[in-house]
């Protein structure tokens, strides 16, 4: 299965690779037992350069552990029950943390609406992980991203640890849906596409620049292109019909971007993925976060890429995305100064 994932990353690095520095990692997931929470942990048990994997939910994290445990690969897998105790055991050591605790989106909601009840959620998570795991990598899904990232931010900046290096938006899902989509449309190998989607990961603040990769489309066939990598969650959200967003392809891309982290942290040259960090690109607009294509190294952020050649389209969606997204960002930050995590 690892073997085919890999073929499916865009990003992958196609070269031999003999790992020099350190083959172990501990992972932690918070929110494990949700819809992403399993899958996620399912893929990262499955992955060799898994050492151990910490699994803590408000609920039921104890026993997806003991199933995930029971699986024949190396890495071990403890669960860890919903206490304060619990949750700094579940970080402490870890490498790389993955937040996918939250509430996903009914049909009719947009991803802000989420705001009011995931800003408090990843706003402990965050203030937990600052105290427990001050030098991991933090990788946020819960949404709104544009707005949880930030959040994350001001708490490890009040707790004296922000790390920008080491703070990431998973934006991998926009990039999974804009490959497989042209893929869809121009009949080719979707495991080649590599689409560049910037910006940051809702709505119009998501955009993809097809022209980087040659190709030409016109039109309502551009437009309706864009609109579905844009609007590709609410695709998900109303096919669920009530239960829910993206879960598998959601899992399916926070796996390959840890497994990337991972690659980088353990010693390998050129890993390259679209990530939500805190950017140079635009942060005179207000958009001091934004995702870009990011050289990932053993010390997270290695580089971030500039946008390069854009058409006249792409630049106009790039202009309605900056704005929206400097709301969204300052949003986050306000939240924290009013509601600072005790
Ligand atoms: N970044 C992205 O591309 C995507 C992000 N998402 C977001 O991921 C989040 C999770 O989605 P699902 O897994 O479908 O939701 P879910 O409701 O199935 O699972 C969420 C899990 O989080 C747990 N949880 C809630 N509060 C917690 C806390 N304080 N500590 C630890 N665990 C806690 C719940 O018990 C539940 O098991 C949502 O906010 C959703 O919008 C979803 C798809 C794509
Ligand atoms: O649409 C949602 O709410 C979940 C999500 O972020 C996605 O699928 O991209």
């Amino acid at each position: 299965m690892y073997a085919a994932r890999r073929i499916a990353t865009g990003f992958a690095q196609r070269r031999a690779f003999s790992v020099s520095a350190k083959q172990s990692s501990k992972v932690t997931v918070l929110g494990a037992s949700g819809g992403i929470g399993q899958p996620l942990s399912l893929l990262l048990k499955l992955n060799p350069r898994v050492s151990e994997l910490a699994l803590y939910d408000v609920r039921g994290g104890p026993g997806v552990a003991a199933d995930i445990s029971h699986i024949n690969t190396k890495s071990t897998v403890k669960g860890y029950d919903p206490t304060p105790s619990g949750l700094r055991e579940a970080l402490t050591g870890s490498e790389i943390i993955l937040i996918p605790a939250g509430v996903p989106r009914k049909p009719g909601m947009t991803r802000d609406d989420l705001f009011n009840t995931n800003a408090s959620i990843v706003r402990d998570l965050a203030k937990a992980a600052a105290e427990a795991a001050p030098e991991a990598n933090l990788l946020i899904i819960s949404n709104p991203v544009n707005s949880t990232v930030p959040i994350a931010a001001e708490v490890y900046k009040s707790v004296g640890v922000y790390n920008p290096k080491r703070m990431f938006g998973v934006t991998t899902l926009d990039v999974v849906r804009a490959s497989r989509f042209i893929s869809q449309l121009k009949g080719t190998d979707p495991a080649s596409e590599n689409i560049t989607v910037v910006g940051g990961h809702s709505g119009a603040t998501i955009v993809p620049l097809l022209s980087q990769s040659g190709y030409n489309l016109e039109g309502q066939q551009l437009d309706d292109y864009v609109y579905r990598v844009q609007f590709g969650g609410d695709e998900v959200v109303k096919a669920k019909d009530g239960a829910g967003s993206a879960t598998l392809s959601m899992a399916m891309a926070g796996a390959r971007f840890a497994e990337s982290l991972l690659k980088a942290t353990q010693g390998q040259k050129g890993v390259i993925e679209p990530t939500f960090v805190e950017s140079p690109l635009y942060k005179d607009q207000g958009a001091i976060f934004f995702a870009s294509n990011v050289e990932l190294g053993p010390n997270g952020v290695e580089k971030i890429y500039p946008i390069g050649k854009i058409t006249d389209y792409e630049q106009k969606l790039l202009d309605v995305a900056v704005k929206d997204l400097a709301g969204n960002i300052k949003k986050g930050v306000d939240f924290v100064k009013a509601n600072p995590p005790k």
